[in-house]
């Protein structure tokens, strides 16, 4: 009764979605029986809480602080709290201005560490800074090399992850993903899915932790392959709260919380463990005193008793400290007390410095602070096992290196696999080359195609005396088979792949096979369309003496084709070699082992530009095949067939603009190497055996019945004449050649 009172302000989350508050002010209570029974602290005065609701919520906070601040009636010499940081945060920089000095029992943002921002406070709860160093060592424990983060948006954690990401980069510990979410985080975690990561590292209040395990239930993203980590000064079973955000069971939240792996600082050592505190309880005695003053045989089911020791310790620093503060007031000239204390800056210094060098063993350990004002203590590491937190290893960021996790002496890890889950699925190389068995089998069917092509050259020389064969210009026949081999020489070139050859001379055989291709369709084309030239130049010629055009010509045409090509290729090879390139497909998850991820390589021949270079020969190419086209279409109404071969070439253009039109497209598309090798060589295969064929077995089938018309004789001879140099022809020829011409002409305008 001749006691003074003086009046602390408690902010306490009494209410709203982060409501702590159960367990927080019993904690305060005890701490006020103790100290105010103790007669060597503070002996003139009875220490005293007024509770106000700060709730987990900035502008509650502060509203009820300035209330209580203005309230004349009591003069409050000290805050104690708040509990979130988002609510002690802006208590914490407002009641500096009124030479408060604050005490949080529970708040752990990085931000609090700001002296600039928060000049008189501190706090009992470490920063979750510390909890980093435990985030880290645990990775480096387990050989973690890749990890996904995902946190609540709220300063508190935004800080604390940007700090991690830091200190994993400098561990050499790679964040596959770094999600954030407001309230709903159902995408961040399918990314953190999609990109295969298997140990998550979390930092979210309650209300959201729920919200984020009910997404990874629906996910699939829980069980022996994945690794939650998150702060372990969630409440109480959490994630069992009634809650109707979420759609998922108990039994559901049961399942994906298995096993999580929390941090959070020592609050409750062992008496085993632990220096005698200073108000004489050990934690055995202080819990027991606790479940009697909070009425509750199982006070850990509390929402908030795992801030309760940091709560006692924190009315034990402020009693310390004013007790202190009333000795060194004392001492002042003129002397004062704390019953004069009016907000004042010299007071709110004296206890500002006695805390700051203030050391005792308090309930949750040896209390001393760093000059930010944050609690020095031990982390412990605790899973969920059977749904309790069992703690599994402890680690003292400020001996040695601040890195070691100390194991023994502690419940042995548990991983529901049966070994340690590894971070990141196994990458495996899949190196697509084309399957020995397809190359040999396009080889075969090349060599098949040259053997076709030898026949019809050996035929060609056998009967080249043949009247039938000598109209159809058996040397120019010659060169398109000789176009036709190179172009079954190309199906083997491409099929030369990295499995059977070097790189080198992968790279020789890709640009063999182009020269072959391109000088083979040159050959092979230019010859059936100069042919059909000639006879285009003899029926559309108006003068009466008939000029045939010499074979020398019609060659010096294909040797300018080729020339071209050739020149192109050497440009080619100049100013834009090819050169092997690795190309990586999509990853593709194994179908027995999810752990094993394949990403496909695909050895190719490129250069940079190799779009213009091949779009040149396609030019090329495409004006040769138009004007084959146009020439087979004139020359159509010449009746004489050893001589005619533009129904066959109409048929090959055809040929090689439908193959062309389908496989030039499906092998761009097409990138499994073993199909766009089995396409690209059926289809040169096929346009080259159907070019062939289409021209020479009609002469192979003609060569017995066809009894040329006397028309088809004297033009032969008239050929023959000029082909070997011959100038002129005797006038029955020129007449009967002359006469074919005019029934060929008089055809085609009737038809116009
Ligand atoms: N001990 C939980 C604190 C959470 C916060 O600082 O907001």
């Amino acid at each position: 009764s001749n006691q003074t009172k003086l009046y602390l302000l408690g902010l306490f989350p009494l209410d709203g979605p982060y409501a702590q508050d159960q367990a927080i002010q019993p904690a305060a209570q005890l701490a006020l029986q103790d100290i105010n029974a103790n007669p060597d602290i503070l002996p003139d005065y009875e220490l005293v809480i007024i509770p106000r609701d700060s709730g987990c919520d900035g502008g509650k906070a502060i509203n009820g602080m300035f209330r209580e601040l203005y309230n004349q009636s009591t003069t409050k010499i000290m805050i104690i709290g708040g509990f979130c940081s988002v609510a002690t945060e802006p208590t914490a920089q407002a009641s500096h201005h009124w030479n408060l000095i604050q005490i949080s029992y529970a708040s752990t943002s990085p931000k609090l560490s700001d002296r600039g921002l928060f000049p008189r406070f501190f706090r009992l709860a470490p920063t979750d800074f510390v909890i980093n160093a435990v985030r880290v060592a645990l990775c480096k424990q387990f050989n973690w090399k890749k990890v996904a983060t995902i946190h609540q948006s709220a300063a508190i954690f935004s800080l604390t992850m940007a700090a991690f990401h830091r200190d994993a980069k400098d561990a050499g510990i790679e964040v596959i993903a770094a999600e954030s979410f407001i309230d709903n985080p159902t995408t961040q975690i399918a990314n953190i899915k999609n990109i295969g990561a298997r140990i998550i590292i979390g930092a979210f209040y309650g209300y959201m932790a729920r919200r984020v395990f009910c997404a990874a239930y629906q996910q699939k993203m829980y069980g022996a392959k994945y690794v939650w980590i998150l702060p372990d000064w969630l409440q109480w079973r959490w994630w069992r709260d009634p809650d109707d955000a979420i759609d998922c069971t108990q039994e559901q939240m049961d399942a994906v919380t298995a096993n999580y792996i929390g941090i959070i600082a020592e609050s409750l050592p062992s008496d085993s463990n632990r220096a005698p505190s200073l108000s004489g309880m050990s934690t055995s005695e202080f819990l027991e005193r606790f479940k009697v003053i909070a009425d509750n045989e199982h006070p850990e089911t509390m929402t908030g008793f795992v801030e309760i020791s940091f709560t006692y310790d924190s009315v034990w620093t402020a009693a310390l400290a004013l007790h202190e503060a009333e000795r060194r007031l004392r001492q002042l000239e003129p002397s004062r007390t704390l019953k004069e204390f009016s907000y004042d800056s010299l007071t709110a210094q004296i206890i500002f410095d006695i805390i700051s060098n203030l050391t005792f063993q308090g309930i949750s350990g040896p209390v001393t602070f760093a000059p930010s004002g944050d609690r020095v203590g031990l982390i412990l590491l605790r899973q969920l096992q059977d749904g309790k937190r069992i703690n599994i290893g402890m680690m003292d960021p400020t001996v040695g290196s601040g890195e070691d996790i100390s194991w023994k002496g502690y419940q042995p890890i548990y991983w529901s696999g049966g070994a340690t889950p590894i971070d990141f699925m196994i990458e495996r190389e899949d190196r697509q080359t084309i399957q020995l068995s397809l190359f040999l089998a396009g080889a075969i069917l090349a060599t098949v195609g040259i053997a076709l092509a030898c026949c019809f050259l050996a035929f060609n020389i056998h009967f080249r005396k043949l009247r039938v064969i000598k109209m159809s210009s058996p040397n120019i026949n010659n060169v398109m088979l000789i176009g036709g081999m190179l172009a079954y020489i190309s199906i083997i070139f491409l099929g030369v792949d990295t499995n059977i050859a070097s790189t080198d001379t992968f790279v020789w055989m890709c640009k063999a096979k182009t020269c072959c291709l391109s000088i083979g369709f040159s050959l092979a084309f230019g010859s059936m369309f100069s042919k059909t030239w000639r006879v285009h130049k003899i029926f559309t010629n108006k003068t009466v003496i008939k000029t045939v055009v010499k074979d020398q010509r019609l060659f010096g045409s294909l040797a300018t084709l080729v020339v071209l090509d050739v020149l192109i290729l050497i440009l080619w090879e100049a100013l834009d070699p090819l050169v092997a390139t690795e190309r990586f497909g999509a990853k593709v998850i194994d179908d027995e082992n999810d752990d094993i991820v394949y990403t496909p390589i695909r050895m190719m021949c490129e250069s940079s530009n190799q779009t213009y270079w091949i779009g040149a020969f396609y030019v090329i190419d495409g004006l040769l095949l138009i004007f084959g086209a146009f020439l087979a279409w004139e020359t159509r109404k010449v009746s004489i067939p050893a001589l005619n071969d533009s129904k066959y070439i109409g048929i090959c253009v055809y040929n090689v603009l439908i193959l062309s039109f389908v496989g030039a497209p499906v092998s761009f598309i097409l990138e499994e190497r073993n199909a766009h090798y089995a396409l690209v060589a059926t289809l040169i295969w096929l346009a080259t055996t159907l070019t062939l064929c289409v021209v020479f077995v009609p002469k192979v089938r003609m060569r017995n019945d066809v009894q040329p018309t006397q028309s088809a004789i004297t033009m032969v001879s008239q050929l023959s004449q000029n082909q070997h140099g011959g100038s002129s022809a005797d006038s029955t020829e020129l007449r009967q050649l002359r006469q074919e011409i005019q029934r060929v002409k008089q055809n085609c305008k009737c038809s116009e």
